[in-house]
This record gives C-alpha cells, sequence and structure tokens, in this order.
C-alpha cells in the first residue's frame, strides 16, 4: 500500500512516530536506540524505521524541512499507516535571553509565518497546539532524565533565512523559546486527520548572542532529547 512519499507496506509503522527533520538522524535513533529496526521505506532518501524500545513498538522517520515537506509525511502516516501519535524531535534556535543552547524545549504551541492553518481553517487564526498528553509525558521522562525542560510557545517559520530584521525583537517580545521550521504545521496536520502530535527541540544555536553547538554538543544534547521523547513515547 505505497503512498507517493512512503513505500512501505500496510502495517509497517507503530502507533506512535518519532520525527527527526534529517533523514540520517533517522537513521541514527533507529540503528542507536531500537531493538531489532528495521527500514520500512525509503523513498527519496527520507528513511522511515520501524523497531522496539524497552518491549514497545516504535517507529522513527525522517520529515525534511520545512512545512511543506513535513505535511506530506505526517499526512501519509497518519491516513494511510493508522499513526496516531507524531513526536518531533528536532533542532530550534534561541532568541530569548533566558533559554540556552543545549536547553530542551517544548512546543505547547506553535506560532508560524507559514499560511498553511489558514487554508485550513476557513483564515481564521487557528491556535496550533500540541497534545497536552504527550507533552505531559515528555515533561515527565525530561524531569526523570534530570531535565528541567521548558514548555511554550515556538515559531516555525517558512523562511531559515529571515529577510524581516525586526522579527527577532518581535519574537523576544512575545516569549518564543525556540525557532524551528514544522510544529505549526504538524500541529495543523494532526488536527485536520485526528491524530495526536507535540514537538520536542534541542536548542542548538543562539540567534542574539550568535552561539552555537558543535557537532559533537549537538550530537551528545540531541541523545539526552532522544531518550527523552522515546520514554515518554512508550507511555502513550
Ligand atoms: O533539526 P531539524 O529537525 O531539521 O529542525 C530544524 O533544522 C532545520 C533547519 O536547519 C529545520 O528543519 C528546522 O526546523
Ligand atoms: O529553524 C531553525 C533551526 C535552528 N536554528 C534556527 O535559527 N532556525
Amino acid at each position: 500500500m505505497a503512498t507517493p512519499h512512503i513505500s512501505a507496506p500496510a502495517g509497517a509503522f507503530a502507533q506512535t512516530v518519532l520525527m527527526p527533520g534529517d533523514p540520517l538522524r533517522a537513521k541514527y535513533i533507529a540503528e542507536t536506540f531500537l531493538e531489532n529496526a528495521e527500514q520500512v521505506t525509503a523513498v527519496r532518501n527520507m528513511f522511515g524505521y520501524t523497531g522496539t524500545y524497552k518491549g514497545k513498538r516504535i517507529s522513527i522517520m525522517g520529515h525534511g524541512m520545512g512545512i511543506p515537506s513535513c505535511s506530506i509525511y505526517a499526512k501519509e502516516l497518519i491516513t494511510e499507516y493508522g499513526v496516531k501519535n507524531i513526536i518531533r524531535v528536532g533542532s530550534c534556535g534561541a532568541v530569548l535571553d533566558d533559554v540556552h543552547v543545549r536547553d530542551v524545549v517544548i512546543g505547547l504551541g506553535a506560532s508560524t509565518d507559514s499560511k498553511v492553518n489558514r487554508i485550513r481553517f476557513r483564515d481564521h487564526d487557528f491556535a496550533a497546539t500540541a497534545d497536552f498528553g504527550i507533552v505531559q509525558a515528555l515533561v515527565q521522562a525530561a524531569a526523570q532524565h534530570g531535565i528541567a525542560a521548558k514548555v511554550g510557545n515556538l515559531f516555525s517559520s517558512d523562511l531559515f533565512y529571515h529577510p524581516d530584521t525586526q522579527m527577532t525583537e518581535t519574537l523576544r517580545k512575545y516569549g518564543i523559546l525556540g525557532v524551528e521550521m514544522e510544529a505549526a504545521g504538524i500541529y495543523g496536520v494532526a488536527a485536520e486527520f485526528g491524530a495526536k502530535a507535540a514537538t520536542i527541540c534541542t536548542v542548538s544555536d543562539h540567534i542574539v548572542r550568535e552561539e552555537y553547538t558543535s557537532a559533537e554538543e549537538r550530537q551528545l544534547t540531541f541523545n539526552d532529547m532522544i531518550q527523552i521523547a522515546l520514554d515518554a513515547a512508550i507511555t502513550l
């Protein structure tokens, strides 16, 4: 039962899928953290895997960069493969003084400059929100790992290289915890097709302070976030 973008057979995905932007991160997560991981799709090299974590069946699949890309995969996973829970596991940039590189942030809500949710919602402002149960599970799992995750609003931007130089000040004023490129789209898809979704991100850079994590640091902090997401996933 392939779709235009996923070549897996029916039943190939677990009910809960962790989704990083980078398909190679999906491969790394599956090979490092899952037992008996099997690759179930590789269309356009957007790798997807299913295996078990602490005895529970879990899938991992990349979603690419930006709302158009992640929306395709999230929609097909939900409507064609019966996926119920999507947890985006990503990276984000920080703008606030009290958010630091390597912090873990959870997107309870996601603001955006994308029009996708207005297209869905008759041109009104849809409040793109995470599933509260998944957020709770993520917060609890983070606490068990000794990490006080910050929970709040993300900004999902259509543009990585944003031309509006005033935008950062606005994001600071409105308390945006992290800038990334997908959460608002995934929350919109989940709402449209009756699934649950949440986003957890590791802060990879501070946009105002111009601080960046090294590739090695990113890998280590990313590992913390993955374990939090997997420990939350098996409670769903
Ligand atoms: O690390 P990922 O999950 O890809 O997330 C962030 O990184 C990409 C931009 O470099 C965008 O996809 C953004 O949302
Ligand atoms: O989308 C992203 C991801 C990391 N850092 C940013 O500034 N934007």
